[in-house]
């Protein structure tokens, strides 16, 4: 096990562009959801920097980018609406796991650690996601960018993850691919560790200066 885990009973996971590259199908959401209302698709390597906080900003940055400008509440709202009944169509269409995740959540579960997933992704996607992967039974506790009042990089998920299984969050970990989980993480009292290969703004993520950066989370086991 890394050293970043001694005295650790809580890990707290991030979901996109740490235990899944799920870019592809938002991407296709993305596009189709500009498509619908007329406008012209951004691709894959775009979408990928805009992933991190939650889908209505994701889609503010695809008008942003589309238009060259801000695009009003309703167009917002209405692309919004289409980017979600798009991407509950196929949300596990071509995304796939990262390297080693099923394996160390598997051994940390076997560890007796408590796994939370704490994404920033609308709740309603967190168990088809879980479930096509096979991997929601590892997970305590799922909490999406719209469950509580605040999202990350607030710690407020973190804090109420920790609160809610009584551990202090001394004794938890944070893992993630962003500096909104970096912040986070630090500012619920979490150690952190980074994951290098995830979405960061087009940012390396070593630069929020994590406790830790591992290449792939068997590193972790
Ligand atoms: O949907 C997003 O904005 C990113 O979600 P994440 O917090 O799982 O990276
Ligand atoms: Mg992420």
């Amino acid at each position: 096990m890394h050293s970043l885990l001694d005295g650790i009973r809580l890990v707290a996971f991030d979901l996109d562009g740490t235990l899944v590259d799920s870019v592809p199908d938002l991407a296709a959401a993305v596009d189709a959801a500009l498509c619908d209302l007329g406008m012209p698709a951004r691709g894959e390597s775009r979408v990928r920097d805009w992933v991190g906080n939650g889908s209505m900003v994701l889609i503010e940055r695809a008008l942003r980018d589309a238009l060259g400008r801000d695009a009003d509440p309703e167009r917002c709202r209405q692309a919004h609406e289409r980017f979600l009944v798009h991407y509950a169509q196929r949300p596990c269409n071509a995304t796939r796991l990262y390297p080693g995740v099923r394996e160390a959540l598997e051994t940390l579960r076997g560890a007796g650690m408590i796994l939370v997933l704490v994404t920033n992704k609308p709740e309603a996607f967190i168990a088809p996601i879980l479930e096509h992967f096979e991997l929601a039974g590892h997970f305590s506790l799922c909490l999406g960018g719209n469950s509580l009042v605040r999202r990350k990089p607030d710690p407020l998920p973190l804090t109420h993850a920790a609160e809610h299984f009584s551990i202090s969050p001394a004794n938890c970990l944070m893992v993630g691919d962003s500096r909104h989980d970096m912040a986070a993480g630090r500012a619920a009292g979490f150690r952190t560790l980074a994951v290098p290969y995830g979405y960061n703004h087009g940012e390396p993520v070593a630069a929020s200066g994590p406790d830790g950066v591992v290449e792939s989370l068997r590193e972790l086991v």
